[in-house]
């Protein structure tokens, strides 16, 4: 941290004022004590999600052998040379090769050996007949579209000429030995956790998701689903900020509804602490009686602090109390529980946590340049995020007011308005910046 809330300086006539944080300074100030998590070697599908950290080079040729693309008859093509259905070329069928064959029959001339699709294409033979330009053994001379039992020492009838190479996929056609197929910094998905598998890799070396615990903190919380008592609310912050965990690329955990008593937050907080990377929590970070998250880190009556988190003001709205520092080595963001302001933090700040943790490139969202055909309001001082709908067309529309209570609003908007602090009004039609929140 470069320095704490308590700094301050002084008005004659209404004494210390506490410092107030502009938005980019705690943004610097978190992002300076966040470093990307050690890489680890994880087995494939807990990779998911996970950037690589190393360059992946291809140890064997894929496909691994030349094999054939079609159901059907391994020919020699001199074999099939000037076939017709009048006049077919008539083989003998001296084997039958399903995929994963590994004693394969040698083809001579005026010979064949069925053949499936993904089987090895057997000495001898230069291309594959479908089984739809042949007879399909039948005997009968007329094109067949499904093959029958194995049919050893019978014969097939060829109905056109095969050319070289005919639905052969040859060996090393997709991948080489020594290719380089997946650099470090690539983001695994399914197509890339499928080619590693496929070169035969069972783990993969990565930089692991962030491991975050959200906790939501208020003695008014309830769980959704469970009656809400009077003065009682249902608890959404932990769910809102858990699927935002999610969404930039965390491992999540929700813990909700810690009740406003410090001893039991503290020690929730010290069992989660050996499954977190990044504990957020929201709620209990303002001047009121019952704050708890700030008592429990930071007690008032001179009490023993538990971590070292500071909490300061911020210049912006909503979302100006806010808290940062560590417990036992671990990073902890504490947000305001108005949920509003809780998401907005969210976004401002955790999201780029998460995202220097998994060494993300884009660590912020997008932030674009929209007209907003709205006259706009803003306290002087502060910067405003206000909730918006983003048409693509390069104009914006406010949704909802300034509350932040109002997650119906919320919930329809796919941006933030942003005011800067020294504007208080801006005239319609005004150009502004837009973050945009999704994809
Ligand atoms: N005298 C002052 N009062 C307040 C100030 C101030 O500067 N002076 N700041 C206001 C601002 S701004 C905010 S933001 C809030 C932040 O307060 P807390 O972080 O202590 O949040 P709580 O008091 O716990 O809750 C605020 C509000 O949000 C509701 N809430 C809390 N948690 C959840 C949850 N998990 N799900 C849904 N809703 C939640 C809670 O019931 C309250 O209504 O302080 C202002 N006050
Ligand atoms: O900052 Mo509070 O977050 O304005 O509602």
């Amino acid at each position: 941290m470069t320095g704490s809330t308590e700094s301050s300086c002084c008005t004659e006539s209404e004494g210390p004022v506490p410092r107030m944080w502009t938005v980019d300074e705690h943004l610097a100030d978190v992002l300076a004590q966040i470093a990307p998590l050690p890489a680890i070697e994880l087995r494939l599908l807990d990779a998911q999600g996970c950037r690589l950290v190393e360059d992946v080079v291809a140890g064997g040729d894929l496909p691994p052998f030349d094999n054939s693309s079609m159901d059907g008859y391994a020919v020699r093509t001199a074999d099939t040379a000037g076939a017709t259905e009048q006049y077919p070329s008539v083989l003998t069928v001296v084997g039958d090769i399903a995929a994963g064959a590994g004693d394969l029959p040698k083809v001579g001339p005026g010979q064949t050996a069925r053949i499936m699709t993904g089987a090895p294409v057997p000495p001898g033979a230069e291309a594959v007949a479908p089984v739809e330009w042949t007879d399909g053994g039948t005997g009968t001379g007329r094109a067949a579209d499904s093959m029958g039992a194995p049919v050893d020492g019978e014969e097939v009838r060829v109905l056109r000429p095969v050319s070289e190479g005919a639905h052969i996929r040859r060996r090393g056609s997709d991948i080489r030995t020594g290719d380089d197929i997946l650099s470090a910094g690539t983001l695994l998905g399914p197509t890339q956790l499928g080619l590693l598998a496929a070169i035969g890799r069972d783990t993969v070396r990565v930089r692991p998701r962030p491991r975050v615990v959200v906790l939501s903190t208020g003695s008014e919380l309830v769980q959704p689903g469970d009656p809400v008592g009077p003065g009682q609310i249902s608890d959404s912050n932990s769910f809102t900020l858990t699927a935002a965990a999610l969404d930039a690329g965390a491992i999540a955990y929700r813990v909700g509804g810690v009740p406003d008593d410090p001893a039991v937050l503290r020690a929730v907080l010290q069992d989660q602490l050996g499954r977190a990377d990044l504990i957020v929590t929201s709620g209990g970070v303002s001047v009121g009686a019952y704050d708890v998250v700030k008592e429990a880190l930071q007690p008032a009556q001179g009490g023993e602090s538990y971590g070292d988190v500071d909490f300061r003001r911020l210049r912006m709205q909503p979302g100006k109390p806010q808290g940062f520092g560590r417990i036992g080595g671990v990073p902890l963001l504490a947000l305001p529980g108005n949920p509003v302001s809780a998401y907005i933090s969210f976004e401002l700040f955790v999201r780029p946590v998460i995202r220097t943790m998994l060494g993300a490139p884009d660590v912020h969202r997008p932030v674009v340049r929209a007209v907003c055909g709205a006259e706009l309001r803003s306290p002087a001082g502060r910067r405003q995020f206000l909730r918006g709908w983003y048409a693509g067309d390069g104009s914006v529309r406010p949704i909802g007011g300034e509350g932040s209570h109002l997650v119906g609003a919320l919930a329809k908007a796919n941006c933030l308005i942003v005011v800067p602090e020294e504007v208080t009004s801006l005239a319609a039609d005004s150009t502004v910046d837009v973050v945009l929140l999704a994809g």
